[in-house]
């Protein structure tokens, strides 16, 4: 070859990545719009991080169903009524042992729900135009439409869509969220305002669990710098992911393992299964009930509890012949809180455990590497 025609298979290649790069940067409901009957290699993880798809169904065969994971159960309306003590205590034992659980009965009506589930799937149904109007890399923009985990980072991308939706009264900025689908809004209103309220009662119980107040009494120690407003007012998340069905599922990952930031995320997923827990050093599959809420400790209540409740990592398959949408949302005390453990729940048997955190340094972590497994609450560890 010449150095000339070097020269110019060499721009050529180049030119061809740039519009690679691009196409992919679009998103995964885009690439399989054009027809994709492979999975494209911007995709396709190192073989120690697949998700081992047909080793997990044959065990899940032949051990009848053990691969998947029956959460505990929190009745809600058994917390809120005369059946709480036991209610707490399964609370508290799943938030150490599993850092997950399912919420039945949780008052959220079931138009809510459908409605939400409703315009999220149709958000993604809009032409990729209307859609990329939301693309932004600012992390704070009240509404972001992007795709993979960190899309500006992440070196081999994840099979999601996503939608993130910073939510009254952390943001005044409604007027900057999607005119469409014509009632994306108004669904959207609707529905943080249960899950807030109901993230709010779920935080009431878990103060109660950890001894910080007492019984229904709204009784904060004088050591505790916050209130239940704090957490009632505090920040919300709404982020609605999009999996499209994936050619070749055992190559690549939804959702890379991750842990959430906040205090607890609300789950809701439709009937697609996708989502695994890692639980005693296995992946498991957690079995959506419908209408339920998966709920999961996040990294602050890890920190504020001291350690005793654990951010568990989870991940995402995705699957050849459905597409799964799932909304989570996402609940701390406001942007500008400082997360630090309990005091009441340190002293010399349980030394202080992690240091100071606030929004401003995760969203900086966030954006300089790759926010995968628990990296940030590794960072905020200290050494006892
Ligand atoms: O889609 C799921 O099941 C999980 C989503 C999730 O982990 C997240 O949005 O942080
Ligand atoms: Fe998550």
């Amino acid at each position: 070859m010449s150095p000339a025609m070097g020269l110019v298979s060499h721009t050529e290649s180049e030119r061809e990545d740039g519009h690679e790069q691009s196409k992919y940067q679009r998103g995964v409901k885009h690439l399989c719009e054009s027809g994709i009957t492979r999975v494209p290699s911007k995709y396709v993880l190192p073989a120690q991080e697949r998700p081992n798809i047909k080793k997990e169904i044959s065990e899940r065969n032949m051990s009848n169903g053990r691969r998947s994971i029956s959460l505990p159960i929190i009745d809600f309306a058994e917390l809120q009524g005369s059946n709480r003590s036991k209610a707490l205590k399964k609370l508290s034992n799943a938030c150490e042992e599993f850092g997950f659980f399912q919420v039945v009965n949780h008052g959220i009506s079931i138009e809510i729900i459908r409605h939400m589930m409703d315009v999220s799937r149709r958000f993604f149904e809009l032409p990729f135009e209307e859609r990329s109007k939301y693309m932004t890399s600012d992390m704070r923009s009240p509404a972001r439409y992007g795709t993979s985990f960190n899309q500006n980072k992440d070196g081999v991308f994840c099979w999601r869509d996503f939608l993130k939706l910073i939510c009254p009264p952390s943001s005044n900025a409604l007027s900057l969220w999607p005119t469409s689908p014509s009632n994306l809004r108004q669904a959207v209103v609707s529905y943080s305002t249960e899950t807030r309220f109901l993230f709010t009662m779920l935080m009431e119980a878990v103060l109660e669990c950890l001894g910080l107040i007492e019984t229904s009494e709204n009784n904060y120690s004088d050591e505790e710098e916050f209130t239940l407003k704090d957490f009632g007012d505090g920040s919300q998340l709404m982020v609605i992911n999009c999996y499209p069905a994936c050619p070749e599922p055992e190559l690549t990952l939804g959702m890379p393992p991750h842990s959430d930031y906040g205090f607890l995320t609300l789950l809701l997923q439709d009937e697609v299964e996708g989502l695994q827990i890692q639980n005693r050093g296995k992946w498991v599959t957690v079995e959506p009930i419908p209408h339920s809420f998966v709920v999961n400790v996040g990294d602050h209540l890890e920190i504020f509890s001291n350690g005793k409740y654990k951010s568990v990592l989870h991940r995402v398959l995705v699957n050849s012949t459905k597409s799964r949408i799932s909304v989570a949302s996402l609940h701390s005390m406001s942007f500008e809180q400082v997360i630090r453990p309990s005091p009441k729940l340190i002293d010399e048997h349980n030394p202080r455990r992690y240091m100071d955190t606030d929004f401003t340094s995760f969203l900086n972590y966030a954006s300089t590497c790759e926010p995968k497994r628990k990296n940030f609450l590794e960072s905020r560890k200290l050494a006892v």
